[in-house]
């Protein structure tokens, strides 16, 4: 299933009323205190998290406090937008200034964030910014200028994957995992940032059909061009296409957002702390391989790929990027990306790590299997590769934040030669994407 996002747009009611004047996502609406009555609890959890030293144990309180605090608001006005600098300027003028005056030490102006100036990110919760008087005319102003598409609501870390692959306009990218397609809109903005009609185009396509749905009438409505088709595929599955000419399409930037336990997004989905086991990754851990795997043998020589999620969990991230590399025969390498966006702070992807299932149970290899139905889930490739073959496929490089891959000539599978490709894989936000041979 193709759809032309122009041919939806063109069919487009006339008259159509904007959306009520409310974020899409209204959990936290006055009334509605869904949020409030999570426990924020969740001692498997901790347990785990200490276990996996994906950071140093001092840091263990702040940890829990920072995902113990609402989610802070943060938006970004379109890249692709003539007037942004205006928009961004009006909302300083009008706002910013009020607020500083108004003197209340509870508030917090929105700040630019230091790797993305078009971006704002306010500490405060959406609750507090909708129930302060002053906040609450800017909170007006933001939901009207989304409707408009001028600006998204988007978590500032998802806004990194996009900006990591940095497309240009005759870039093609295909977005493996795209809805509800925030990342989606992204590329497209940066594909259109310099050219109206840009060569390149996007591929957004996801599994489920209802949030393909989502996708178009909802992300992309907002957002006028011909340069995006949305298909509704097992990304693991999604088939080779074919140019005009008969000629196979290679990617120049793949993005594997993948599906994932989505531990890292406990602030936005609190449903999350009552139900969390360590069993939840181990269950996704063959389909983010095969996820990712798709998206490089899509991948052009010389392209890049993200792989990311919005887990911590080395078994999400750190584990899949490994036996990824170990597949790709060393056709694919990761790539230091500490140059990229510099002033954003990441740290060093971890090279070690445990594998527990559902009750805490440490499994040290598949011979501690003693479960017949744990022996299709405690597979091989879970377990943390040697301290020669971390450094060896420089592991580090994958980061609590985000990494890259490079890449050396070499061959990925035995049908399809690939070099120079690149991945990032991110991590501890949500996000990746892929596509389908004919092959295998
Ligand atoms: C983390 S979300 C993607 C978020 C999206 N990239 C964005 O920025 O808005 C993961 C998405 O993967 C989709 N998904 C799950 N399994 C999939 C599969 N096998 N193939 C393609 N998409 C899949 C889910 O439906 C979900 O929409």
């Amino acid at each position: 299933m193709v759809h032309s996002s122009r041919r939806r747009i063109g069919n487009k009611k006339k008259g159509h009323e904007p959306r009520p004047n409310t974020w899409r996502d209204d959990r936290d609406a006055p009334g509605n205190q869904g949020y409030r009555e999570v426990l924020k609890e969740n001692e498997k959890y901790w347990q785990f998290y200490k276990e996996q030293n994906v950071f140093p144990l001092e840091q263990f309180d702040e940890f829990r406090a920072a995902l113990q605090r609402d989610l802070p608001v943060s938006f970004r006005f379109q890249g692709c937008h003539k007037d942004r600098e205006q928009l961004i300027h009006e909302m300083e003028n009008r706002f910013f200034g009020k607020i500083m005056e108004a003197g209340d030490t509870a508030v917090c102006v929105p700040k630019s964030l230091p790797w993305y100036k078009e971006a704002y990110q306010t500490p405060m919760s959406r609750t507090a910014v909708r129930s302060h008087p002053i906040l609450a005319q800017l909170h007006n102003f933001l939901v009207t200028e989304a409707e408009l598409g001028n600006l998204s609501r988007q978590e500032a870390v998802s806004m990194i994957p996009p900006l990591l692959l940095a497309p240009t306009s005759d870039h093609y990218v295909l977005d493996l995992c795209a809805a509800p397609g925030s990342k989606t809109t992204q590329l497209l903005e940066m594909i259109h940032e310099n050219d109206e009609n840009p060569k390149g185009m996007v591929i957004a396509n996801d599994v489920d059909m209802k949030r393909c749905y989502m996708l178009i009438h909802h992300t992309l409505k907002r957002f006028r061009t011909a340069a995006c088709a949305v298909t509704c595929e097992d990304a693991a599955r999604f088939p080779q296409i074919a140019d005009n000419d008969g000629g196979l399409i290679q990617f120049d930037r793949v993005l594997a957002d993948v599906i994932c336990s989505g531990d890292g997004t406990l602030r936005k989905n609190p449903e999350i702390w009552k139900k969390w086991t360590p069993q939840d990754a181990l269950g996704l851990h063959r389909m983010q391989i095969a996820i990712a795997r798709k998206g490089a043998q899509q991948l052009k020589v010389g392209g890049r790929m993200v792989y990311s999620t919005c887990s911590m969990n080395p078994i999400e991230d750190e584990a899949v990027v490994a036996q990824l590399l170990r597949d790709s025969k060393g056709s694919l390498r990761l790539m230091d990306t500490s140059t990229l966006l510099p002033e954003l702070k990441r740290e060093n992807g971890v090279t070690s790590w445990k594998v527990f299932d559902r009750d805490m149970k440490l499994y040290t290899s598949t011979e501690d299997v003693t479960e017949e139905k744990m022996k299709k889930v405690i597979v091989n490739s879970l377990f943390p590769p040697t301290e020669e073959e971390a450094r060896e496929m420089n592991l580090h490089f994958t980061s609590g934040s985000f990494n890259q891959i490079a890449m050396k000539p070499g061959q990925i599978n035995q049908k399809s030669q690939r070099s120079g490709v690149q991945i990032v894989p991110f991590v501890a936000s949500p996000f990746w994407g892929f596509s389908r041979q004919n092959q295998d």
